[in-house]
């Protein structure tokens, strides 16, 4: 014997009870003995409950809700029954109608509604449903009975939510199905007292219902139809990425749902699993899915949990004081007043200090609590015992649930860890002992990050997901774009890394999409679908989302973009840029930025600062890191006049070669910067900070390569119109090296705490007279590396080499946080 149960959404119309009707004739044809369950259609119950409260507060339309009712069912039979067959049924629908009816004008007389009146009249969605999909099956030649169930399932009279008489149950239900040689098609929810009065059989009653006569029966399974493919790992409409959870435990069950999961009510199936029967929660929508089988064992898993779960809000009471420390029966009086309330108790935590007990609550009912505690405890607070009962609002719990944690060590450790590195703060924690369940208490505004953060964390074969906000899509920005779509693929399969660009802003428009932006059209989108731009509204939809491993990239030179790093960083926002401007103003701020990442635990990584994508700014830190001191650093670190001095031949354009190196992608956005030596202060700045010297900017010596007309020209045109001009002065330069077989370089240093750069000819002994293209070039003195430097050498400008030294480093951060 098996029995099968549809919900409300699986008989909720025409459509879907045709499915049902299919799963049962399928059920049929193979030979299954089947005893079937239905709840109300969907919504009637709420709608009888109304009724009811209409009806005693003398409210005449509810007769329009009844009619509304009526039609619902009728339009059923119109639709599934032959019409020769169809006047039979309404008759039998209207004859049911006509009783509600007579049980409605009687409450609107006397305006009273009893728990008996009130099980009596909800009690009508089942008997309506299971009436007309009875016809509607029997219409197709299955042999199917109408079972009122409360013939066979008794109780007691606690109306609204009766308590089972099982021994006369289980006996009536017997003899019942002893006798019946047709599938039984069962009224779900109702009962009935021994007086034959109806009742109800409180929450998640049809599941109930299923569940007795399963156990009854001693069914092989319980199939619970619904309208989702079984049990998740999460609420798939907080959690995207959540899946389908094959095989559950009972405990496991009871803990996730408890904590939010709705899909099935497992205290209603308790009957079952005390007669060891599987429970299998399947689509009604989509039959073929498997669905979850929830029994006593579930079988080993992939993963070390089984789900995540939430109660979305929740109210913290607080009690403490130094009165609480070994004074033994203050939990007793506290959750006893609690319970002498009927205040449910979410979730409760004591440190082992005793000086404070805290619980979650409904926050609807945090100030009725508070009222009654401090009543309660009147005389310990005037006595100083215990302090201020405390009330903290706005607050969720998480629960991650598992047998997979019971003794397995380093789970807590991920779950704080991950929370940590998003910036989660956790205000209240909870493991029962039966270890199968963490509950953390978090700040609501927080939940949907949390929860996304530990599903990606927990659930390992699916990729952890990278949000990335990109500001400037010029030469870098669109690179990296390129490379990040090219990528992905490899990235998802091989490193379990789902990048995902979530908001990127030119200097014209933004767009924001906490899905994603497909990466094959987002010129497009950008185009029609972006709004004006603002980085501080970027900023701040970026900290609204709160999308957890959140990484903002700034690929511009922009001076005010770098006033919001500090604030990004401070909210667990990781910075990733090529942007020199934070790294090269007063040290302070550059120390700032360090310090506000690592006391927030998330990185801000610059290694395209110097050089590009060659590996410079990490061998520093490395270095730095293993101990090592510097004491000298020598340079070419400018790609563009590296290309300029490898490139310029007497007899030339100057400002040609300009434009070619600024064509080709080397220069910054105002080649200006290259040429004055703005860039590479800035780049040795920065290389003698990494290496341990508070240098401030004004502590690097330039001299200056332009003369001053070019640096005064007010517009780029009219800087190259400038170099034009001055084409001898450049020639002049370049054959004074040459007559001397020398090469000009544009020479970095770094020594006894002196940063100077300059243009300086170098002969064919020198290390950088080779140097060729836009290479850049890098010699460490250390005490590690004394007697021969450490060099670092190769192309240091350019769009690919650049973007992909940024990629890098927002990788690196995928690393990190996995
Ligand atoms: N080109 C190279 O080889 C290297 C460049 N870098 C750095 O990369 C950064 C970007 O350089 P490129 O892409 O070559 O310059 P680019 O001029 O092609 O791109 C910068 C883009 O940022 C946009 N932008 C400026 N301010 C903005 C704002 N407030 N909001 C939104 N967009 C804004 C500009 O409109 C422009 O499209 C610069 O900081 C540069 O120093 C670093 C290493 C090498
Ligand atoms: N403009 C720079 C590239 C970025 O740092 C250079 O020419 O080296
Ligand atoms: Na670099």
């Amino acid at each position: 014997m098996q029995v099968l149960k549809f919900g409300g959404t699986s008989v909720g119309s025409v459509e879907s009870i045709k499915q049902v009707i299919q799963i049962i004739d399928n059920h049929r044809q193979q030979g299954d003995q089947i005893a079937v369950v239905f709840s109300a259609m969907g919504g009637v119950t709420n709608q009888l409950i109304e009724i009811g409260r209409m009806a005693t507060t003398g409210e005449t339309d509810y007769m329009e809700l009844v009619r509304r009712i009526e039609d619902r069912h009728f339009n059923v039979v119109k639709a599934l029954i032959p019409i020769k067959e169809q006047s039979k049924v309404f008759a039998h629908v209207r004859g049911i109608i006509n009783e509600l009816e007579d049980l409605l004008r009687g409450v609107s007389l006397i305006r009273e509604l009893t728990l008996r009146t009130h099980d009596l009249i909800t009690s009508f969605g089942e008997r309506l449903s299971t009436t007309i999909i009875t016809e509607c099956v029997k219409s197709r030649g299955i042999p199917a009975q109408f079972c009122d169930a409360r013939q066979i399932i008794k109780t007691d009279a606690q109306f609204g939510q009766a308590e089972v008489n099982y021994t006369l149950t289980n006996q009536l239900i017997q003899e019942h199905f002893a006798k019946v040689t047709v599938t039984q098609m069962v009224t779900g929810f109702i009962g009935s007292t021994e007086k034959n009065e109806t009742t109800t059989l409180g929450r998640g009653g049809s599941d109930y219902t299923a569940s007795i006569l399963g156990a009854a029966l001693n069914a092989e399974v319980i199939d619970i139809w619904t309208d989702v493919d079984g049990m998740m790992t999460a609420d798939p409409r907080k959690v995207p990425n959540a899946f389908n959870i094959p095989t559950i435990t009972y405990a496991e069950a009871m803990e996730l749902s408890h904590f939010g999961a709705k899909v099935i009510y497992p205290p209603s199936l308790q009957p079952a699993f005390a007669r060891n029967i599987p429970i299998r929660v399947l689509n009604t929508f989509n039959p073929t899915h498997e669905g979850t089988v929830v029994s006593r064992t579930a079988e080993r898993r992939q993963y070390t949990i089984t789900g995540i779960s939430s109660i979305d809000d929740i109210a913290l009471v607080n009690v403490q004081g130094s009165g609480m420390i070994g004074v033994a029966g203050v939990s007793a009086k506290l959750f006893g007043v609690l319970a002498a309330h009927k205040i449910s108790v979410i979730l409760i935590s004591q440190a082992s200090s005793e000086h404070s007990i805290c619980f979650a609550i409904d926050p609807r009912g945090a100030e009725n609590v508070k009222t009654i505690l401090d009543a309660e405890f009147a005389a310990e607070i005037e006595h100083g015992h215990i302090d201020n009962i405390a009330i903290e609002r706005d607050l969720s719990v998480i629960a991650t649930v598992g047998e997979g944690m019971k003794k397995s060590s380093g789970i807590a450790g991920k779950l704080f860890s991950v929370l940590g590195k998003n910036g989660v703060n956790i205000v209240a924690v909870a493991q029962g002992s039966s270890e199968i369940n963490i509950s953390v208490v978090i700040n609501k505004n927080n939940l949907s990050k949390a929860l996304n953060s530990l599903h990606n964390i927990f659930f390992q074969s699916e990729a952890r997901v990278l949000n990335l906000y990109l500001v400037g899509t010029g030469l870098i920005g669109k690179t990296l774009l390129k490379q990040i779509f090219d990528q992905s693929e490899y990235l998802r399969a091989e490193k379990l890394l789902k990048v995902c660009v979530v908001g990127m802003t030119n200097s014209k428009k933004m767009l924001l999409d906490p899905k994603g932006i497909a990466l094959d059209d987002w010129r497009e989108r950008l185009l029609t679908e972006g709004v004006t731009t603002s980085l501080p509204a970027f900023v701040d939809k970026i900290k609204d989302y709160n999308l957890p491993n959140s990484v903002f990239i700034d690929c511009t030179s922009d001076k005010d973009i770098v006033q919001f790093y500090e604030s990004l960083l401070d909210s667990n926002i990781s910075v990733v840029t090529p942007n020199k401007v934070a790294n090269s103003g007063p040290y302070a701020e550059y120390r700032r930025l360090q310090r506000t990442a690592l006391n927030r635990g998330v990185k801000f990584l610059y290694e395209t600062n110097v050089g590009a994508g060659l590996p410079i700014i990490n061998t520093v830190q490395g270095l730095m890191t293993a101990g090592d001191r510097f004491l000298k650093i020598e340079a070419i670190l400018s790609g563009t006049l590296s290309f300029i001095f490898n490139t310029f031949r007497p007899g030339t354009s100057f400002a040609d070669v300009v434009r070619d190196a600024k064509e080709k992608g080397y220069t910054e956005p105002d080649p200006r910067d290259d040429l004055s030596g703005l860039d590479v202060a800035r780049k040795i700045l920065i290389l003698a900070r990494e290496a341990g010297f508070p240098l401030e900017p004004e502590d690097v010596t330039i001299t200056n390569l332009l003369p001053e007309s070019c640096l005064a020209a007010p517009t780029i045109p009219a800087f190259f119109e400038e170099l034009e001009r001055n084409n001898t002065y450049f020639e002049n330069l370049l054959a004074e090296a040459e007559e001397k077989g020398e090469k000009l370089r544009f020479v970095a240093s770094f020594e006894n705490n002196k940063a100077t750069i300059g243009l300086r000819p170098v002969n064919a002994e020198h290390p950088f007279y080779q140097l060729t293209g836009a290479d850049n070039i890098v010699s460490f003195t250390t005490e590690r590396y004394k007697d021969r430097p450490l060099v670092i050498k190769g192309p240091g400008a350019g769009a690919e080499v650049t973007a992909s030294g940024v990629f890098a480093d927002v990788v690196s951060i995928g690393s990190y946080l996995a």
